[in-house]
């Protein structure tokens, strides 16, 4: 599904918005201490697209965030960032990206500001410090000395970082680990309204709540493999199905012959798949009568999906 998926939104946006994807990665494949790690990669962001790679520890998430950062070559296949080979890449091109890592360390004995301003020297054209630090709420802390930082101040202050240099495209790994839930919000909030400006954005989180919040499609990988892309409710209808409404009769032929729903041999209950809750209720009821006892209607969550997807043999894909 990955490979028509993103065919789809490159002829949807990328190509036709601006002649270049933001990310375009086909094949890659990488091999570390003897083992492979990655196989066959294919993924896209369009300009303005916020991605996000989510998997469980070891998937590959970082090896593959490496190569599109420049500071790992694939064995095989081809990476292309902002339409250059990050491996090659001259230092405009790093200039045109935004990184945000998942453990910085920010030890050195300089303020807030004297820190954001000292990566702003890097950039031809940075963005104003205060009016950055403004942005994430950070402007009261601009003397505070970067190590006494709590670890959410911390967070924001990558953030800054990241967006000091007016990138087009953002990678974020992590980017709220350790804020609390108001916070948290806040700093959606500010990358939705980056993303609303054009920024593309490549998001690994193992936050399912800030991935479903945030990307506009998902990349699950597994095992060094794309196991499943598309949008989260693409993700969830194909791997964990649609809503089914649950139920226990004595009339199992009407149930089964007249409703269409089927028996579950562990509990005997009755599951009927449906489209409009409601409706069914009422056939149910008309149906079966005072013979339908214990209804339960079940949705799946993309929670659900993805968990599935995990437990799933290694094949599993969607
Ligand atoms: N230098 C290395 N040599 C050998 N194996 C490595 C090396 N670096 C990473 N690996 C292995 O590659 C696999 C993928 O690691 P990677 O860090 O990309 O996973 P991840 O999806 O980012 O995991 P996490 O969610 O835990 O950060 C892991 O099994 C890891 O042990």
């Amino acid at each position: 599904m990955h490979t028509t998926a993103d065919q789809h939104v490159i002829a949807q946006h990328g190509v036709a918005q601006h002649g270049v994807a933001a990310i375009a990665v086909d094949g890659v494949g990488v091999e570390l201490g003897g083992r492979r790690v990655l196989s066959d990669i294919a993924l896209t962001v369009a300009p303005g697209e916020t991605v996000a790679l989510l998997g469980p520890n070891g998937a590959g998430k970082t090896t593959l965030v490496d190569c599109l950062e420049g500071f790992r070559r694939p064995d095989q296949g081809t990476v292309r960032v902002m339409g250059q080979d990050p491996w090659r890449a001259p230092r405009s091109w790093r200039e045109r990206i935004g990184v945000i890592l998942q453990d910085t360390r920010l030890d050195a004995d300089l303020s807030v500001a004297e820190f954001a301003q000292m990566t702003a020297l890097w950039y031809s054209e940075p963005q104003p410090v205060d009016a950055m630090l403004d942005r994430v709420g950070m402007l009261a802390l601009r003397h505070q000395k970067v190590h006494r930082l709590s670890g959410g101040e911390r967070r924001r202050l990558d953030l800054t970082l990241a967006m000091i240099g007016s990138p087009e495209l953002l990678f974020l790994d992590e980017p709220t680990t350790g804020l609390d839930p108001s916070a948290k919000r806040d700093i959606w909030g500010l990358i939705s309204d980056l993303a609303g400006d054009g920024v593309s954005v490549l998001l690994t989180s193992h936050d399912l709540q800030e991935v479903e919040h945030l990307a506009d499609r998902i990349v699950i990988l597994r095992g060094g493999e794309v196991s499943c892309a598309g949008t989260a409710e693409q993700i969830r209808d194909e791997t964990a199905g649609g809503t089914t409404i649950s139920f226990v009769t004595g009339s199992a032929e009407t149930a089964v012959n007249t409703l269409g729903a089927h028996r579950e041999a562990e509990t005997g209950r009755f599951i009927l798949a449906t489209e409009d809750v409601s409706q069914s209720v009422v056939q149910l009821n008309r149906s079966l009568g005072e013979d339908l006892v214990d209804v339960q209607v079940s949705s799946p969550t993309f929670e659900d999906a993805y968990l599935r997807l995990l437990r799933a043999d290694a094949h599993a894909s969607c």
